[in-house]
């Protein structure tokens, strides 16, 4: 089990985390999900204590610096480019295993479990970026940890590269392992993990599982298709229903088909269609980091615990539910596409930030 608790640290300019409290538990993939600039990489620092700063983590009760044999116990990709250019692959990896006490015969096992065999004898510097990433999750792999943090470990990756990093994630999770996992594309998290921490601004969106998540906060709408949408639409009004028009459907925000089918009726109006549509993975989650985002002054954010935190809607694709009404009709809606990334913060101007501390714009 992972605890970080009152993790927080400020920029400056007003950017960073602020008081983030959550627990990762064992056995399953936790995605680590937030917009551009959200504070991922940051919390990541702060929970192996790479950077200065608020709070404390601990995995199994240690913080990072008291983990005996951290390379045994926590595999970190933090940073993908982190080999010397001019290294190989594999002498890369073997120097990393005699600093950490790890057997040499494991530089081969993590190669090939990485795909990298191949390439073992190229200078890092002239891996692609591809390549370079499995390097990195090499490495994390190297003491066969209990624990990993992987921070965005599908960047760069082609879509079977993607499908690898999801198909090894979820098999290391099965084996027991925890298994944290920074991404800002949302599809990719919810095919990817069981539990969900979602970030923006610098505070904690919400933490759980997806499936709760999903539950409790999925947001759901009445579509109603009718050749004679104006006059539906004032009767829908009258009814004291929002209701908007998308091309010639009727949206009204209600979950309730058959208040709708009602007002319908009495209005005259036939209805050819009408269903439920819930909110996709990417509505929902604009919608909770947009106002997590408008609310941001991150450094000076108050307490967020998981507990505490409000939580709002994800869901892996949408899901038309047939309403017993008119004509039912289970039409296929929105759904979040594979490489959809969540926008930049409106609140945070700074350009992503993959780059290493600037220390000298740190406040501790
Ligand atoms: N060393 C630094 N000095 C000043 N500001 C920083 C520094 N590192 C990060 N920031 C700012 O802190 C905020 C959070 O950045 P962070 O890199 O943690 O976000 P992220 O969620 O990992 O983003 P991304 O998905 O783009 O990698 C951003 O506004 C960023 O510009």
């Amino acid at each position: 089990m992972i605890v970080a608790d009152g993790l927080g640290k400020s920029y400056r300019d007003g950017a960073g985390v602020g008081d983030l409290s959550f627990t990762v538990r064992p056995g399953v993939v936790t995605g680590f999900l937030g917009p551009n600039g959200a504070g991922k990489s940051t919390t990541i620092r702060l929970m192996l204590g790479l950077t200065r700063g608020r709070g404390r983590t601990t995995f199994g009760g240690r913080t990072y610096a008291e983990v005996p044999g951290p390379l045994r116990t926590v595999g970190v990709l933090a940073d993908a480019a982190a080999a010397h250019p001019a290294r190989t692959a594999a002498a890369h990896l073997h120097m990393v295993a005699a600093g950490g006490g790890v057997p040499s015969r494991r530089v081969r096992e993590v190669l090939a479990e990485t795909g990298l065999t191949s390439v073992a004898r190229k200078p890092a510097g002239r891996l692609s970026l591809g390549m370079k990433q499995r390097l990195g999750l090499a490495t994390a792999l190297l003491g066969d940890p209990e624990y990993l943090i992987l921070d965005e470990p599908a960047n760069g990756l082609d879509p079977q590269g993607v499908r690898w990093i999801r198909d090894l994630l979820k098999r290391l999770a099965g084996e027991g392992r925890t298994v944290f996992a920074s991404s800002h594309l949302l599809a990719e998290t919810a095919l990817l993990a069981e539990d969900l921490i979602v970030i923006a601004g610098g505070r904690l969106v919400s933490a759980g599982p997806l499936d709760e998540f999903v539950r409790r906060h999925a947001r759901a709408d009445v579509v109603a298709r009718t050749e004679h949408p104006a006059a539906l639409l004032v009767a829908l009004a009258r009814d004291g229903l929002r209701v908007r028009q998308e091309a010639r459907d009727l949206v009204v925000e209600t979950a309730d088909t058959e208040r709708v089918a009602a007002v319908a009726g009495r209005a005259g109006v036939q209805v050819r269609e009408l269903f439920v549509r819930q909110s996709g993975l990417e509505d929902a989650f604009l919608a909770a980091t947009a106002a997590a985002s408008a609310a941001a002054t991150p450094a000076a954010a108050g307490p967020a615990t998981a507990a505490a935190a409000p939580a709002v809607a994800a869901t892996a694709g949408a899901a038309a539910t047939p309403a017993a009404a008119a004509t039912p009709a289970a039409t296929p809606t929105e759904s979040a596409t594979a490489a959809t990334p969540i926008p930049p913060q409106a609140a945070t101007t700074t350009p992503p930030s993959a780059a290493p501390d600037r220390p000298r714009q740190e406040l501790p």
